[in-house]
């Protein structure tokens, strides 16, 4: 049966994200990190990877980041966004006042420092692996509290503390759904697409030529990133979102251009917006557009017009 290989373990919001992609035909199989979920779907040992890639306030998930830049690419196929709220979660019996360490995801605990400065400002924090990961170490008896996904108390033998936390109310974090490159989702009128520039090192204004090849064919950057090299100190990848599909004119004209510019271009997908919203794109890009051009272009080469 086919599989998706998720950012575990059972419990996490990565969880629920690969069950709201709803493909009720693939199992889910959950890896301890990032990096084993995207490698078990470079190896072939699964389908499919569920993991987080970027939260409303706490910004890049860059484990992810710097997982999906290296080793055999991989291609979204899909985006998940789900609303963010935490549970604490302790042994049955424990009071708030008992807890002198809680653990969670860094990216959780920064989600909810104002809760916890307020109601748990005694406890030491603790960076785990995930949320659900706190809720084991819990179990284990190497934390006394953790802050997880609401799902986890369904997973892990342990009390609901509290509920609904979140120092702001309306936060979500964006998951991908990525696949070993093969067919692009069809395109939908609301897509976006993902890739990773190296740019040429110290270039003056080599970030400036990169956007404006998207802003020329008016294509909307909904994201950009970057990332260090790890190498030499000044050395990034970009990563940008944008709106459209590979299979529109102006982003296909748009990967050549970055192709030419820079030393690397990953494809990173095409892939539907999880809200729908239609692309937005700027006058005179449609492909009837570029389609008139070229062959207008093309008469000027045989000669056939002025
Ligand atoms: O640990 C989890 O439950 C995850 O799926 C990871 C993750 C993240 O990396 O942002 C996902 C959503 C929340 O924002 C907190 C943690």
């Amino acid at each position: 049966m086919a599989s998706i290989a998720y950012f575990g373990p059972q419990g996490t919001f990565s969880e629920q994200a690969a069950l709201a992609a709803n493909r009720p035909d693939h199992t889910l199989v959950p890896e301890a990190t990032v990096p084993e979920a995207l490698a078990a779907v470079r190896h072939g040992h699964a389908d499919l990877a569920c993991v987080p890639v970027e939260n409303s306030v706490e910004g890049a998930v860059s484990a992810t980041m710097d997982a999906l830049a290296v080793d055999e690419p991989l291609v979204a196929i899909a985006e998940i966004v789900l609303p963010v709220r935490f549970s604490l979660l302790a042994k049955p019996g424990t009071e708030l006042g008992d807890i002198t360490s809680v653990a969670s995801h860094p990216h959780a605990l920064a989600q909810v420092q104002g809760w916890l400065a307020k109601h748990l400002s005694h406890a030491t924090q603790l960076a785990a692996t995930s949320t659900a990961a706190a809720a084991v170490g819990v179990l284990d008896g190497q934390c006394g509290a953790a802050i997880t996904a609401p799902v986890a108390a369904d997973h892990y033998d342990l009390e609901v503390l509290e509920t609904g936390i979140a120092d702001v109310d309306d936060a979500v974090t964006r998951f991908l759904l990525l696949q070993r490159p093969g067919a692009l989702p069809a395109p939908t009128g609301s897509d976006r697409t993902s890739i990773v520039a190296v740019a040429a090192y110290q270039r003056t204004g080599v970030l400036a030529e990169m956007l404006t090849e998207l802003a020329l064919r008016g294509i909307n950057l909904s994201r950009i990133e970057s990332r260090p090299m790890k190498g030499r100190l000044g050395e990034y990848r970009f990563y940008l979102d944008f709106d459209g599909h590979v299979a529109e004119q102006r982003i296909a004209d748009a990967l050549a251009a970055l192709h030419r510019r820079c030393h690397e271009v990953r494809f990173l997908g095409s892939y539907p917006k999880a809200d729908g919203t239609p692309t937005l794109a700027g006058t005179d890009n449609a492909d009837a557009d570029y389609a008139a051009a070229a062959s207008w272009v093309t008469k000027v080469q045989q000669g056939r017009t002025g």
